[in-house]
């Protein structure tokens, strides 16, 4: 079978097209796998939809299913912008937490969130205050002075407990810094879109950041994320990495 890989700011994806929904999770963990497989932090499979260009499904690299990815949601549209399965620059298709529409501009891709959920703002964990916030997938914000360190051991704990990605960010003016323990991973990535439009929404909310953000994930690439008219853009490079065959 032949399958694309992309990178999305550090955050790679596998990305397919198939004919038929099925549960691809053992085929996920084989082909996200870094040394016996392709190797990504997740998998997309592009599937025919009646109404949008395409409904797609997301593994993460464990064959966890989730309902969105902020990353490869630029990177799919970009893939399928190229195959022609969307049009004119655009892409709207299905995922598990609803519609996305993308805009694609060469390599540079934006996609408009789905309306996100600040579900509490009270959580309480050694000593710090956590947000926690449906931004497609369910995410734990802190928002810190100084995010040299990022201790995974007190980040699997949350992410165990409260079954969500777990992030930290740091503001320096109108740039935003973010690193995230990502769930389904079980690891920090090198960025996770969902993650980083969650810290932006906490400090837009706490007045701590103008309406559009310049955002730096653990890469170090340079994204932004805005809110327009209510509407939370993420937007970014993508680059297509490789074809493989996969014989496995
Ligand atoms: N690991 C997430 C899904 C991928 C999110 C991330 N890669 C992004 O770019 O939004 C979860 O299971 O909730």
């Amino acid at each position: 079978m032949t399958v694309t890989k992309y990178s999305a700011n550090g955050n790679d994806f596998i990305i397919f097209i198939a004919q038929e929904k099925a549960d691809r999770s053992e085929l996920a963990k084989k082909l996200c796998h870094r040394q016996n497989g392709v190797g990504a932090d997740g998998m997309v499979v592009v599937l025919p939809h009646p109404e949008y260009d395409f409904e797609w499904e997301f593994y993460n690299a464990d064959g966890s299913y989730a309902a969105m990815c902020g990353n490869a949601s630029r990177a799919v549209a970009h893939f399928a912008h190229e195959k022609g399965i969307s049009k004119n620059g655009k892409a709207e298709f299905l995922t598990g937490a609803g519609v996305i529409h993308a805009t694609i501009n060469g390599l540079y891709v934006v996609s408009d969130m789905v309306e996100p959920r600040i579900i509490r703002t009270d959580i309480e964990e050694d000593d710090e205050i956590w947000w926690l916030i449906d931004s497609g997938v369910p995410h734990l914000v802190a928002v810190r002075d100084n995010i040299d360190t990022f201790d995974l051991e007190q980040a699997r704990k949350l992410r165990e407990k409260y079954n969500v990605n777990v992030n930290i960010c740091k503001i320096e003016g109108n740039t935003m810094y973010v690193r995230t323990y990502e769930r389904g991973v079980e690891d920090e990535t090198l960025a996770c879109g969902t993650g980083m439009v969650a810290c932006f929404i906490r400090n837009h909310k706490e007045g701590k950041v103008p309406g559009q953000v310049k955002v730096h994930p653990k890469s170090g690439d340079e994204l932004y994320v805005s809110c327009e008219e209510g509407v939370y853009r993420f937007g970014g490079k993508v680059t297509k990495t490789f074809i493989a065959e996969t014989l496995i």
